[in-house]
């Protein structure tokens, strides 16, 4: 594993001297967190001890890790997850990670792989604005609806660029429009956790990673995604809450008129996507399932309602969740303190301290929300002066 056997003193998990190194018991296990690699490109990995049979086990470790910092603290939030903070000398933001050990997620992912299994999720400050769901039959305009709002209100929404095994089309761009990919690459990262959601859709494999959907998020923006049926139902039973629009067409013929139209399909293709977008309304009126649904006949009268549903009619933002007034751009490395109730005292570099540039941090984790596969977000933190 690259790093130094951990050495016992009385039964317990010697630490001393060892700043790259935690342990943190939840129940009857310990977590030992080490470094890895040097201070340039460090990872973190991860043992389990079983306090009960003393054995120890190497857990699958899931998630976007922390990687390239100096050293860490930790403490136990709750039994479902530690909290890890990276000394990394970068904003305290990109320093706030929590490794779930027993929540819901670990306890599927435990069950599909048959293995000890702990995830990462980073820590966001505030709460997001819900993602929005667009689904609806190919052809029937949601690909025009979403450009119309991207180009009207960029720095409000970002778009989930999706996985697909189809091919490019003429004028489509890896990476911006979907990240096209091999069926096999594409099952692996599927297996390995990383898609909120997948589906078969017209013959290929279309999928919405995590990190598509947190890309946007983390820019601060609201996400949009443009998937099938199938797909909203799975974000549906998913843990990411999501507002749901369904696309419906005027009529079927002209549903069929725009597919030829566009001209990217084989006869074929069109034969099938056509096939598909009988199921598609069909499916779509499953009680629960969809929030809204938008008729999409003449596009500007369509456009006008669907920014109505996203509160953009009478030029307001659309809810906006206020975000902590922590100055996040400060870079003092930080370690944990102590804990009390749902508030856990950071405790700044006593250099630091003492150029007045930094003071105690109190980070209050009781608005919670989220967590992996993706982000953990409502992080409020508040400096605590002393008087
Ligand atoms: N209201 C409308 N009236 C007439 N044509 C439209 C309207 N909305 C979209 N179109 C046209 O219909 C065609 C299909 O639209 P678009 O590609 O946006 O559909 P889509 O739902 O995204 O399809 P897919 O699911 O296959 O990606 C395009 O050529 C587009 O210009
Ligand atoms: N379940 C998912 N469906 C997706 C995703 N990305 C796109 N789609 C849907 O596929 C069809 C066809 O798209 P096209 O670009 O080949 O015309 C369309 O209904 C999309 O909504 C996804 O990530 N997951």
């Amino acid at each position: 594993m690259g790093e130094e056997a951990p050495e016992f003193v009385n039964g317990e998990i010697n630490l001393e001297g060892k700043d790259f190194r935690t342990a943190t018991t939840v129940g009857h296990k310990t977590y030992l967190i080490s470094r890895s690699g040097d201070e340039s490109k460090s990872t973190i990995s991860i043992r389990i001890l079983d306090k009960s049979t003393q054995t120890w086990a190497v857990p699958t470790v899931l998630g976007t890790q922390p990687v390239n910092f100096e050293a860490h603290s930790a403490i136990l939030v709750n039994e479902n997850m530690i909290l890890v903070v990276v000394k990394k000398g970068a904003p305290l933001i990109e320093s706030i990670w929590f490794l779930e050990v027993n929540t819901s997620f670990v306890k599927q992912q435990s069950k599909i792989t048959g293995t000890e299994v702990v995830v990462w999720s980073k820590g966001v400050l505030g709460k997001s604005q819900k993602p929005v769901v667009i689904s609806g039959p190919s052809g029937v305009g949601k690909g025009t609806l979403i450009a119309k709002l991207m180009k009207d209100f960029p720095s409000r929404f970002g778009f989930s660029v999706s996985h697909t095994t189809r091919a490019p089309r003429e004028k489509e761009i890896d990476g911006t429009h979907y990240h096209f990919t091999e069926r096999s690459k594409m099952e692996k990262e599927i297996s390995e956790g990383k898609f909120l959601e997948f589906a078969h859709v017209h013959g290929n494999l279309y999928g919405t990673s995590i990190e598509a959907v947190e890309a946007v998020t983390d820019e601060g923006k609201r996400c949009i995604l443009d998937i099938d049926v199938q797909g909203a139902r799975s974000v549906r039973a998913s843990s990411l809450e999501a507002l749901f629009i369904f696309v419906c067409p005027p009529s079927f013929e002209e549903l069929e008129k725009r597919l030829r139209a566009r001209g990217t399909e084989a006869e074929e293709q069109i034969q099938k996507r056509l096939r598909n977008a009988r199921a598609e309304l069909d499916q779509s009126n499953t009680p629960g399932l969809f929030d809204h649904f938008l008729v999409n006949d003449d596009l500007e009268t369509c456009y006008g309602n669907f920014k109505k549903l996203l509160l953009l009619d009478d030029g307001s933002a659309d809810s906006d969740d206020s975000y902590s007034t922590a100055d996040s751009k400060s870079t003092p490395s930080y370690t944990v303190l102590s804990k009390q109730d749902s508030e856990i005292l950071l405790q700044p570099e006593t250099h630091d301290v003492e150029k007045g540039i930094a003071s105690l941090l109190a980070l209050d984790l009781s608005s919670l929300s989220g967590g992996a596969p993706g982000r953990t977000r409502g992080l409020k933190i508040q400096s605590v002066h002393k008087d």
